[in-house]
């Protein structure tokens, strides 16, 4: 992972290795993996806390000096590495749940996430990051195994019971079927044997003329 690590080096947006086991522990001298984890640990802190104004006050200072020292740093999306390490929880997306997947084969993959407040509604996990969850894991498996890009065209969460902070959730999901273009997709989470969320969705396979890039011209 040391091209993560090489400022401007160019990045596959699809990493060979990511079938890989993730490995959870942050390998010393991954210093974009530490970034990711303070970002993480500033949303959380501050998600829990209740500064005064003074506090506040200088904390926004102290985060804007950090937002313009990486505003100095801006590349093309193509180019950045959040979002695009795949051995990392959340792929180093700091406003994603940091879901690891643990493993992926052809049609099943399975993988863990443990939110805390920042992903909270009022003592659960909130009801819009559940299906950020199943989105991520499915697409995942969905777009696996060599097959061409397909994006999300549906994506239904029932929610079956409160999701609970701080505690490890199993997150699964399995490839049902293919009709054409399209990927018909399931989607489970579970606090120790109970079902807190299920999920259906449906992906589409983009047709030549469809670009992920849709401000260069895809017609998506
Ligand atoms: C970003 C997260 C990443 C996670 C890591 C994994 C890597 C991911 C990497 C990032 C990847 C990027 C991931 C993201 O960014 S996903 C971001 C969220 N998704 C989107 O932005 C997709 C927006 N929608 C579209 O682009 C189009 O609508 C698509 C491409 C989906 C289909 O439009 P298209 O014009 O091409 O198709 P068609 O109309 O000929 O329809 C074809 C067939 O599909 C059926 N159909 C269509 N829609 C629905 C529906 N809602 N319910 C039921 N059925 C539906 C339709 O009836 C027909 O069936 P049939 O008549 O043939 O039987």
């Amino acid at each position: 992972m040391d091209v993560s690590l090489r400022p401007n080096a160019p990045i596959d947006i699809w990493n060979p290795d990511w079938n890989d086991p993730f490995d959870p522990t942050v390998e010393a001298g991954d210093e974009f993996a530490e970034l990711v984890a303070a970002v993480r640990a500033v949303q959380e802190a501050f998600t829990r806390s209740r500064p005064d104004p003074a506090a506040a006050a200088g904390i926004a200072g102290t985060l804007r000096s950090v937002a313009q020292r990486l505003e100095e740093l801006e590349v093309g999306e193509d180019d950045q590495i959040a979002g695009h390490r795949w051995d990392l929880a959340g792929r180093g997306q700091a406003l994603a749940p940091p879901l690891h997947i643990d493993a992926v084969t052809e049609t099943t993959a399975r993988g863990r996430v443990t939110v805390g407040r920042f992903h909270a509604g009022r003592y659960a996990m909130n009801g819009g990051v559940t299906p950020l969850i199943f989105d991520e894991i499915m697409a995942r498996l969905a777009n696996d195994s060599g097959r061409p890009w397909a994006r999300t065209a549906y994506l239904n969460v029932n929610f079956r019971a409160p999701a609970p902070l701080d505690v490890e959730l199993r997150v699964e999901a399995e490839y049902l079927r293919q009709d054409g273009r399209k990927r018909f997709m399931r989607g489970t989470m579970y606090h120790g044997d109970v079902l807190v969320a299920d999920a259906d969705g449906l992906w589409v396979e983009l047709k030549p003329e469809q670009t992920l890039n849709i401000s260069e011209g895809g017609d998506v």
